[in-house]
């Protein structure tokens, strides 16, 4: 631990051209940890991701009837290859007990975010560090539809490294979290998205993780368990973890986060207290 902090201090001071922030009100918040160490958990290094999409029609090929049609009586594909740069050079350091909220308007590049600190994309340039294992926790997170709600339960707690004892001692307390009732006994293909959602944050937040990421999954909750969420988030914070979360609901973020990152056109337009930066998202 030591040698990775020791490691990624060495990384942060080498930054060559970055960060190319347009606004920094506040660019290295007090953690909120008890110790109020500052240990960085995730530094985005000059962060690029670069999506590539095949077959996407030309600019001067619409995607009309005739030409799909034409196209099917040919027998050709499209092999053009279009590119998304979808993150742009985002650079910041996260520390332990911080929970930062990531807004910014529909295609800014915040589930791409999430998803790269997750180590489920790899950079087109640049790197993410982190400091133990981060979970992404998304509304479209794979549990298996055709199991049942307690099948996933114990495999969701397989998959986050618990053992048999601590999944039987975790069970009845994700169930009543998640509020589902007698539906875990039915397979998750029957429940509603937001019962679905509920039950996916309930098994991630069973743990407590190095760094967790929730996407937009408080959003599909009705208002008390949004009340839990945030309150299971603020312990999670205090046992020492770093929360992202990224939602569209802006209370959730000034309620749940000490630090807000905003994301416009995958760059980061501002960094720093949930007040400063949701007042200038807001204007
Ligand atoms: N799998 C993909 N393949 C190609 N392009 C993608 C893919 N996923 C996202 N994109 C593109 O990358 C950009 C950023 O998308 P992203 O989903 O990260 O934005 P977002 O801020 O999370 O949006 P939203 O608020 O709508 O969820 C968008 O232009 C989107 O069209």
């Amino acid at each position: 631990m030591a040698e990775l902090t020791e490691e990624l201090s060495h990384v942060k001071a080498e930054e060559p051209g970055v960060p190319k922030t347009d606004v920094r009100v506040h660019p290295d918040p007090e953690p909120a940890g008890k110790d109020k160490e500052r240990v960085p958990t995730v530094i985005v290094d000059d962060l690029h991701i670069i999506y590539r999409v095949y077959g996407a029609a030309t600019d001067n090929e619409k995607g009309n009837a005739a030409n799909a049609l034409m196209r099917l009586v040919k027998r050709q594909g499209r092999p053009q290859m279009k590119e998304v740069h979808a993150v742009r050079g985002v650079s910041f350091v996260a520390y332990h007990g911080d929970a930062i909220g990531i807004v910014g308007r529909n295609g800014s590049g915040k589930s791409t975010m999430l998803r790269a600190i997750a180590g489920l994309l790899p950079p087109h340039s640049g790197a993410v560090y982190t400091d133990g294992q981060p979970s992404l926790l998304g509304v479209n997170a794979a549990l298996m539809r055709e199991l049942t709600g307690e099948r996933n339960i114990v495999l969701g707690c397989y998959a986050m490294g618990m053992n048999p004892a601590q999944v039987k001692e975790k069970y009845d307390d994700i169930v009543d979290f998640s509020g589902i009732g007698e539906f875990v006994q039915f397979p998750m293909s029957t429940y509603s998205s937001g019962m679905g959602a509920r039950l996916r944050f309930a098994i991630a937040s069973a743990k407590s993780h190095d760094v967790l990421l929730i996407d937009e999954a408080l959003a599909t909750g009705d208002r008390e368990f949004k009340r839990k969420s945030q309150e299971r988030i603020k312990q999670m914070r205090q046992e020492a973890g770093t929360v992202f979360l990224v939602a569209h609901n802006l209370d959730v973020i000034e309620e749940t986060c000490n630090r807000v990152i905003w994301l416009h056109k995958g760059k980061i337009k501002m960094d720093g207290d949930p007040k400063t930066v949701l007042a200038a998202y807001n204007a």
